[in-house]
């Protein structure tokens, strides 16, 4: 067996005219976590929905988990879980009725019970999925999604909605299958999801990919310069420098001690995401 879960080369695709993936290539091994970062219409969903088998593209090469997802056939499909952007159907069915319908379509199916518990929604088992909230359903979603103990497991957009306590709960599901060794490939618009919770990240704008590092190195991140910023004279100051402790060491000496205000920052990974897209970098403004 192979450790490559996706292997893509030159992957285009384009809809009436419209180029939406344009020579993509990425890899993707077994076990890793991936998130695929981008802006509206980069590409991201068609991308993943060819990888999914649910898109034809119009050339490239595709391995997904060693087959080619425009032959899908239903061996293949049973080692992939899918978590959708936006789901539904079946309201009128209790969350113990679906998971427990569903876990019968695979040959390999986790344990129901064991699945509504791992999501948090073992309270809710009884109620009917239209009368979940928002952030519920998702679990749900997920729940269906990890049902068939996939080998492979798509999550688009998991926790738009959720609120700060359900997505911690929900990073900590995800990090607890990737390490029982589930692949996941993510996307998401929440820096901070990312980089909670993938080993690489690839930046993806006009179908390709134009960055892809360990969340902490993306785009030059750890070698980037710092921003100090310091009260001096009623005015506050900002700089940007490759050795903010030898600053701060000269500030503390002309300040006399104790520099007012200060604060020293690195890029977080939503800056460097922002450079990377072409978006300008704000993290000097603030000089007054
Ligand atoms: N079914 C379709 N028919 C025509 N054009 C489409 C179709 N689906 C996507 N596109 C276009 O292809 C481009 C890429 O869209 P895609 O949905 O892959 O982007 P995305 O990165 O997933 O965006 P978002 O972050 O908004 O979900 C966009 O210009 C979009 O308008």
């Amino acid at each position: 067996m192979t450790n490559s879960a996706i292997r893509v080369r030159g992957l285009r695709k384009a809809y009436a005219g419209v180029t939406a993936v344009s020579g993509l290539d990425l890899d993707v091994a077994r076990g890793e976590v991936f998130a695929l970062l981008g802006p509206n219409g980069a590409g991201k969903t068609t991308t993943v929905e060819i990888l999914e088998g649910y898109r034809r593209r119009d050339a490239g090469e595709v391995s997904v988990l060693g087959s080619d997802p425009a032959r899908p056939d239903a061996g293949w499909r049973a080692r992939i879980g899918i978590v959708l952007q936006s789901s539904g159907g079946h309201d009128e069915l209790s969350v113990q009725e679906l998971v427990h319908h569903f876990a019968g379509y695979y040959p390999d199916a986790r344990d129901p019970d064991e699945v509504i518990a791992a999501v948090g929604l073992d309270e809710k088992r009884a109620t009917r999925a239209r009368h979940l909230s928002g952030g519920q359903r998702r679990r749900l979603d997920v729940a269906l999604g990890i049902l068939g103990n996939p080998e492979l497991l798509f999550l688009d957009e998991p926790t738009t909605g959720f609120d700060p306590e359900a997505r911690r709960e929900f990073w900590a599901l995800i990090t607890s299958l990737a390490d029982g060794g589930t692949t996941i490939i993510l996307t998401t618009h929440y820096l901070d999801e990312a980089e909670q919770l993938a080993g690489r990240v690839g930046v993806i704008t006009g179908g390709r990919i134009v960055a892809l590092d360990t969340p902490d190195r993306l785009g030059g991140r750890d070698h980037d310069h710092a921003v100090v910023r310091w009260s001096e004279d009623g005015l506050q100051r900002t700089e940007r420098t490759a050795t903010p402790t030898a600053l701060v060491a000269q500030l503390a000496g002309r300040l006399g001690g104790e520099v007012p205000g200060l604060v020293v920052s690195r890029p977080t990974l939503e800056d460097v995401y922002l450079r990377l897209i072409g978006q300008p970098d704000h993290t000097l403004e603030v000089v007054s």
